[in-house]
């Protein structure tokens, strides 16, 4: 049996006229699932759910099976990292070492030779204070500080944003470096496809503040395809669509040449070797072209509704 590390069910939240969810999501705990979707989609909404610093209007969450009426449970408040968009207040004045001081304090299990680690690979200046460092700094001694408190769940909000490259490495090595060693669970929001290519073992789009549900990222990449096949025209083209349901984007490529989008490409091959239909090629689609479709509507086959794994 899986255990979920937090299970929204129905969970909604209204922000002047506009409506987040319902949301329905399941998040099986010792994976990392990436969250993507357009400025404004409702990612760090959903976040912020998560960590009870908005409560919804309607639906439950739970945090490893069990809901929480009040507050977060100080056992469970520990053992969940947060890293915002925007960096809070409280740390401003203090050195990292004395802001590490104080967290490790809070934090029992604090990873103080990680923390040591991370500001070295990253090299945040030790001598500068948190309020002034830049976005890029500040952000890598927030991610070091996230790791070191030995999180169980780890919600991070668009954390490459202000990162340069070689930052933005590190942070990729020491989040998979995480996850092997513990039995966590990664909850990212992110703008970019590299990142959810090289972390995300499952993907959650959102659109226009409703979640799509949640794939496997191997199994989507796998299922989805463009295929060209041999096809003299329109009609010939047109009645391959009506033999085969759900072919997306159909189109003539000239000559004796159509192709189209498939979102269960061996099937669908299987279905065309049948009906003796020639496969001129096949390529994956990029992770923009599927989500592009699934924001369309087009469901990718297979797809983990959100409605709990067992
Ligand atoms: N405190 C708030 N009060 C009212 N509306 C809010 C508040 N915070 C967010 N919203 C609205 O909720 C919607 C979702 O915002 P949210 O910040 O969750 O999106 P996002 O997907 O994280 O966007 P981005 O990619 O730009 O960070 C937006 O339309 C936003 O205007």
């Amino acid at each position: 049996m899986t255990t979920n590390a937090v299970e929204m069910r129905g969970v909604i939240k209204r922000r002047r006229g506009k409506t987040i969810g319902p949301v329905n999501l399941a998040l099986p705990e010792g994976f990392i699932a990436a969250l993507v979707g357009k400025n404004g989609s409702g990612k760090s909404t959903l976040l912020r759910l998560l960590l009870k610093l908005i409560q919804p209007d309607e639906g439950e969450i739970l945090w490893y099976g069990s809901p929480s009426s009040g507050e977060l449970p100080l056992e469970l408040r520990r053992r969940i990292a947060y890293v915002p968009e925007l960096p809070g207040e409280e740390e401003g004045d203090l050195l990292p070492a004395e802001a590490a001081r104080f967290r490790s304090h809070w934090y029992p299990d604090w990873d103080s030779a990680l923390f040591t680690e991370l500001m070295e690979k990253f090299e945040v200046p030790a001598a500068t204070r948190l309020g002034k460092m830049s976005k890029g700094e500040r952000r890598k001694y927030e991610l070091a500080a996230a790791l070191a408190s030995s999180p169980r769940l780890l919600l991070l909000d668009e954390p490459s944003s202000g990162l340069d490259p070689f930052a933005w490495k590190t942070m990729i090595e020491a989040l998979q470096a995480y996850i092997e060693r513990r039995r966590a669970t990664i909850l990212i929001s992110t703008h970019l496809v590299e990142e959810v290519r090289r972390l995300a073992d499952y993907i959650v789009p959102m659109d226009g503040g409703r979640l799509l549900g949640m794939a496997e990222k191997d199994a989507l990449f796998a299922a989805w395809a463009r295929i060209w096949v041999q096809a003299d025209g329109p009609e010939e083209l047109a009645e391959l669509e009506a033999e085969l349901p759900g072919l997306m984007e159909p189109q003539m490529e000239g000559e004796g040449m159509a192709s189209f989008v498939a979102a269960n490409s061996s099937e669908i091959r299987k279905r065309l070797d049948e009906l003796g239909v020639k496969v001129k090629g096949s390529r994956s689609l990029e992770l923009e072209e599927i989500l592009g479709l699934w924001i369309k509507g087009h469901e990718p086959a297979g797809l983990n509704s959100g409605e709990g794994l067992s």
